[in-house]
């Protein structure tokens, strides 16, 4: 170790260019409203919560690989366990002042901080610089795949300046030397009341499904009343020309409308549709639309490269009455529309814009449901395997019998 005094290191490239991508992927389709301002926020246990476990797959290795760096460098003669992991957000406003990381008696168990940068500092956020009060080195410029690993007592008082354009996306996680923390035994024991204990893969079982509508709104503080503000997810969806459709009979009827009711139809089936085309395919709920969007947004140019035949998108004209529903529930779950657009719009960076606007094509996004399937049926399998051994074991771990697999799909 370098400087007892302020014990630390800096990893550059420790992840790859698609492991940042995909973690992106997860942050972005799973996300809900953070536990401060302007900040979004994707814990292990949330992915358990909405039926998406499968999607801590990608993070076993990268945790694994983690907790032995910081063992090896900060020569700990004992085993940590990981106290929390999370994909973390921060978007326009939001920043931290000096602190350091077990700062409050309830965060005491905290030995050790990392976070992993999943994008970069100029290209994709402004500000957001991290900066030490004390030692070397002062600042840190967030750049996708470099770590970055600390004491979490006062050696290392650290703050992060204020986000003024864009998103910032981390892998952020605690280790801790006390067993009694370990978040591992926590979400084992989380995962065994869910399906994953039943080793009958049923089909379906791998179908994400959204926590509480409250939990997407935005601002919080209207989120009990849903009078003013919107939905994250039906606003990412919306400045990218993309509407909800639900058949359900009850849309625009004003009884109905009166209330917040109609907002329940976003976890009943819905369809996707833009400008005057519906797609034929149903999906669940607003959840499952919107990680086969998302993951669309990820693999996009990939799916155009490879060969998407033309036409193949089951598509049909829109009637005036299925547009006047969209335009129902479009009313409920944008409150605020252009509180919506600033807000999406101040995620991205110009250039993201243009890219994802101009050219959505629903052949290539045919593929993209298509793929999505098959990316998350892999993941669900692995994790159907992998849990009796992380059950024996009372770990997260990357089982070996089972083989490698690549982090990016
Ligand atoms: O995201 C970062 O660079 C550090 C965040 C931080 O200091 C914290 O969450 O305690
Ligand atoms: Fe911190």
């Amino acid at each position: 170790m370098a400087d007892i005094e302020h014990p630390r290191l800096v990893l550059h490239n420790f992840l790859s260019r698609d492991v940042c991508k995909e973690l992106e992927f997860i942050h972005k389709s799973c996300c809900t409203i953070g536990y401060r301002p302007n900040v979004f926020s994707t814990t292990l246990s949330h992915l358990i919560a909405t039926n998406c476990s499968h999607l801590i797959m990608p993070l076993v290795s990268i945790r694994e690989r983690l907790r032995e760096k910081v063992e090896e460098y900060f020569r700990c003669d004992f085993e940590l366990v990981i106290e929390f992991t999370g994909l973390i957000s921060w978007t326009k406003g939001a920043s931290i002042g000096w602190h350091s990381d077990d700062n409050r008696s309830y965060l005491k168990q905290r030995d050790f901080a990392v976070v992993c940068y999943l994008n970069s500092y100029g290209e994709d956020f402004k500000g957001g610089l991290f900066h030490f009060q004390d030692g070397e080195p002062t600042t840190i410029v967030p750049l996708a795949g470099d770590v970055v690993m600390y004491t979490a007592d006062n050696k290392n008082v650290h703050a992060v300046d204020e986000i003024t354009e864009g998103e910032r996306i981390t892998l952020t996680l605690w280790f801790s030397r006390d067993s009694s923390h370990d978040e591992d035994a926590k979400l084992i024991s989380f995962l065994s009341q869910g399906s994953l204990d039943n080793l009958d893969p049923k089909v379906g079982s791998h179908l994400p499904m959204p926590a509480s509508n409250s939990m997407y709104w935005f601002p919080p503080d209207e989120a009990s009343v849903f009078k003013s503000g919107f939905d994250i997810r039906c606003a990412k969806l919306h400045v990218l020309g993309l509407d909800l459709y639900s058949s359900s009979e009850q849309i625009c009827q004003s009884s109905v409308n009166s209330g917040n009711k109609l907002l329940e139809s976003l976890m009943e089936p819905l369809q996707l549709a833009r400008g005057d085309q519906l797609f034929e395919m149903k999906f669940i709920n607003v959840l499952h639309v919107f990680q086969v969007v998302q993951f669309y947004c990820w693999k996009g140019s990939k799916l155009k490269a490879t060969e998407v035949e033309e036409g193949e998108a089951k598509l049909k004209l829109l009637s005036g009455e299925e547009k006047a529903k969209i335009n129902c529930l479009k009313s409920v779950v944008l409150k605020d529309q252009l509180q919506a657009e600033t807000f999406v719009n101040d995620l991205y960076s110009w250039k993201q814009q243009q890219q994802q606007q101009s050219c959505f094509d629903w052949a290539a996004f045919s593929a993209a449901v298509m793929e999505w399937e098959a990316y998350t049926q892999k993941l669900y399998h692995r994790i159907l395997a992998s849990f009796p051994h992380w059950r024996n074991y009372g770990s997260l771990f990357l089982v070996p019998e089972l083989g490698e697999f690549g982090a990016s799909f």
